[in-house]
């Protein structure tokens, strides 16, 4: 059974399932993000948070459910709702997969040219002021194999918002740097989450950075969310006690 969603929810999840195999990886799922809301997900590892991720980014299809993203329908949906809806939607994967043989400023510029349709000099424009954003306006003429991992995920953050999504989604964005490189991409999302309107859910790790930049948390375990908060609450007075043992061994 899937509700009307309320007007200002940008993503919903109604009865979500999604099977692997023999694997219910997510079972019968239901949440929903309120359109500027920065939502974190977290839980123990095969908990399903990225799967979560991946369905809206069209990688994966549920079962069964209802996945909605901006008024319109991801799921169940013909293909070209499938492209209508997926345009709203930004994708930061662990891995940084930029273009190599592509400078920073193409890398921006490349979708917004060929998707959008957006003229070279306005995309270019837009990408300059991203790097700006990401801290990397002096290497817009650089191939990614000369910077840094921490540099190619900033670059990647500018990519995804190149696109103009409603919605960044963030797959442990960190977890594939070296531990000095990670601050800086953090804070580079810091100032994201604080200076834009953009709506983001993450999968993380970093529980400092959920608490800092999230409105709320979703706490997952066997792919249902068991509790749910402000990140006051669900970090320091946890309901659940699956919720007090994760927590109880990252933090
Ligand atoms: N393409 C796939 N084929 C088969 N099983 C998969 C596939 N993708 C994910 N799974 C399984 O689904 C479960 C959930 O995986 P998922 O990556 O969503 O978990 P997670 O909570 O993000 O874990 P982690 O924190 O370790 O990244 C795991 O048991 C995983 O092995």
């Amino acid at each position: 059974m899937s509700a009307d969603p309320t007007p200002n929810e940008l993503i919903r999840f109604d009865n979500v399932t999604k099977r692997f195999g023999d694997n219910t990886v997510l079972d019968n799922l239901c949440f929903s993000v309120r359109s500027g809301k920065h939502v974190t997900l977290i839980g123990p590892s095969g908990s399903g948070k990225t799967t979560i991720l991946r369905l809206l980014m069209t990688l994966v299809k549920p079962d069964e459910g209802v996945i909605r993203v901006n008024g319109g329908q991801l799921f169940p949906a013909g293909e070209k709702e499938v492209r209508e809806v997926r345009k709203n939607i930004g994708m930061v994967f662990q891995q940084f997969n930029l273009f190599p043989n592509m400078n920073v400023l193409r890398n921006v510029t490349e979708a917004p040219v060929r998707v959008l349709g957006m003229s070279k000099d306005e995309a270019a424009e837009r990408a300059k002021g991203l790097l700006d954003l990401v801290g990397l306006s002096d290497k817009q003429d650089v191939k990614p194999t000369q910077l840094s991992g921490g540099q190619q995920q900033r670059v990647a953050i500018a990519r995804a918002l190149a696109m103009r999504p409603q919605v960044l989604l963030l797959d442990e964005v960190t977890s594939a740097l070296d531990p000095e490189l990670v601050a800086g991409v953090l804070d580079v999302l810091r100032d994201i989450a604080r200076t834009t309107d953009i709506t983001m859910l993450c999968v993380t790790h970093e529980m400092n950075f959920a608490r800092d930049i999230s409105d709320d948390v979703l706490m997952f375990d066997a792919g249902r969310v068991i509790e749910s908060g402000s990140p006051e609450k669900i970090f320091n007075d946890p309901e659940h006690e699956r919720t007090r043992e994760f927590l109880g061994a990252v933090l």
